[in-house]
């Protein structure tokens, strides 16, 4: 959807600002930029709705080459939400989010429809505050309304540099949380910046992790924290912090999936019955103690001739552990195996299957763990950063 091709930008006074970055954002995917200041994550999103030029490099979007698409045309694909919301203080919320498409020529009515209907999905009811002017909302409010006029025209993209870095941290959680899930609606591709590994956590479906002008990684949460690509890396999570997060959170049944499973022992037959019926493409194999043997996929169940039992297809898969083992561990078991998923077996001392716990679902925890945090410190004089200093003894 979006697709860096060896970016650089110089600004005129010499600067590096960005040095030689290719990367790719899928369609639909929130991908947040952190490094520490100064290091061109402002930059890279400039770039993206051409407020400013590479020096060198292609930015594509949807396949086209942004340097052909005239800037105007450009930003009406791409939401901009920035920590300075930038409201019009003269005119209603509703007018405010009614901007862009005003600017497109939508017609009155339909604009303000329109609008009502963002600020509704922001959580701010149109009737309520409609009629407000931005100084008479909160800043937590104000940052929702700056969401939902960036989200007016519906454009397939959105950026936002900081957009909730200048609320307080009980505030900025809650903003966070409802993103969240207005982002499950909507969807959008995002490039989010902000220099709170935290939030970068909690909200990225990928971390790009910025040293001087480059990304030094560019991965899943979990696998930033617990698995550092470089020294720098690790050197900016901060060991400490970002290990200590995924030690002291344990694996909970609410995190675990359940794929079907089958016996070993049982025919081939049944095995693709079940599949079939629960429409899955590969089942958990069990041992005749219930206890995790590996997998097997639809495929491996498809008639072979003589029939004959998963005994004979499965594929072994030892990645597991016990309930309420801490996160780090399914993650080594993650990587260690190479595994889409690690068995988590229990109770005390059987061995046998609870569920499955997938990338996905280990970003969960993770996320539910920094909410905990986050609820648990109190409202005055916390900086939301501090997570070595909150975390669970
Ligand atoms: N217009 C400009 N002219 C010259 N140098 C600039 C300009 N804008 C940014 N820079 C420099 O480019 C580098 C990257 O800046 P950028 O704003 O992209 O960083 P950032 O990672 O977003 O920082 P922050 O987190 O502080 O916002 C910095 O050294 C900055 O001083």
């Amino acid at each position: 959807m979006i697709r860096f091709e060896q970016v650089t930008k110089r600004y005129e006074d010499g600067t590096t600002a960005v040095d030689g970055l290719s990367f790719e954002v899928a369609e639909g995917e929130l991908v947040t930029l952190v490094g520490p200041s100064g290091c061109g994550k402002t930059t890279t999103m400039k770039m993206v709705n051409r407020l400013t030029e590479p020096t060198e490099g292609r930015i594509f979007l949807d396949g086209d080459d942004i340097s052909t698409i005239d800037p105007v045309r450009l930003r009406r694909r791409i939401g901009y939400v920035i920590q300075q919301v930038g409201l019009f203080p003269h005119r209603t919320v509703l007018e405010n989010t009614a901007t862009v498409p005003r600017l497109l020529g939508w017609k009155r009515g339909k604009g303000r429809e329109r609008a009502a209907e963002l600020l509704d999905l922001v959580g701010l009811d149109p009737s309520v505050y409609g009629d407000r002017y931005p100084g008479q909302l909160s800043g937590g409010q104000r940052q929702r309304v700056g969401v939902a006029r960036a989200l007016a025209a519906d454009p397939p993209v959105l950026l936002m540099d900081e957009p909730f870095g200048a609320v307080d941290p009980v505030v900025r959680e809650r903003l966070q949380n409802e993103f969240l899930s207005l982002q499950e609606q909507v969807r959008k591709t995002v490039l989010f910046v902000t220099h709170d590994l935290e939030e970068a956590v909690r909200l990225g479906d990928r971390i790009a992790v910025y040293g001087q002008g480059r990304i030094e990684q560019l991965d899943p949460p979990a696998t930033v924290l617990g698995a550092p690509a470089t020294p720098y890396v690790a050197g900016f999570v901060g060991a400490d912090r970002g290990l200590k997060r995924l030690s002291v959170t344990p694996v909970e049944e609410s995190d675990l999936d359940h794929p079907p499973a089958v016996r070993l022992d049982d025919p081939l037959p049944k095995a693709a019955a079940r599949l079939r019926a629960e429409g899955a493409r590969w089942a958990v194999v069990l041992d005749a103690g219930g206890r995790p043997h590996g997998w097997i996929t639809a495929d491996d169940t498809a008639p072979g001739g003589t029939g004959g039992t998963v005994r004979e297809r499965a594929r072994r898969m030892e990645a597991s552990l016990p309930l309420g083992a801490p996160l780090k561990q399914a993650l080594a078991a993650m990587l260690g195996h190479d595994a889409g998923w690690v068995a988590v077996t229990g109770p005390e001392g059987t061995g046998r299957l609870l569920g499955v716990l997938t990338p996905a679902r280990l970003h969960e925890a993770l996320r539910r763990s920094i909410g905990a945090d986050a609820r648990a410190v109190p409202r005055a004089g916390v900086a939301v950063e501090s997570v070595a200093t909150v975390s669970a003894p």
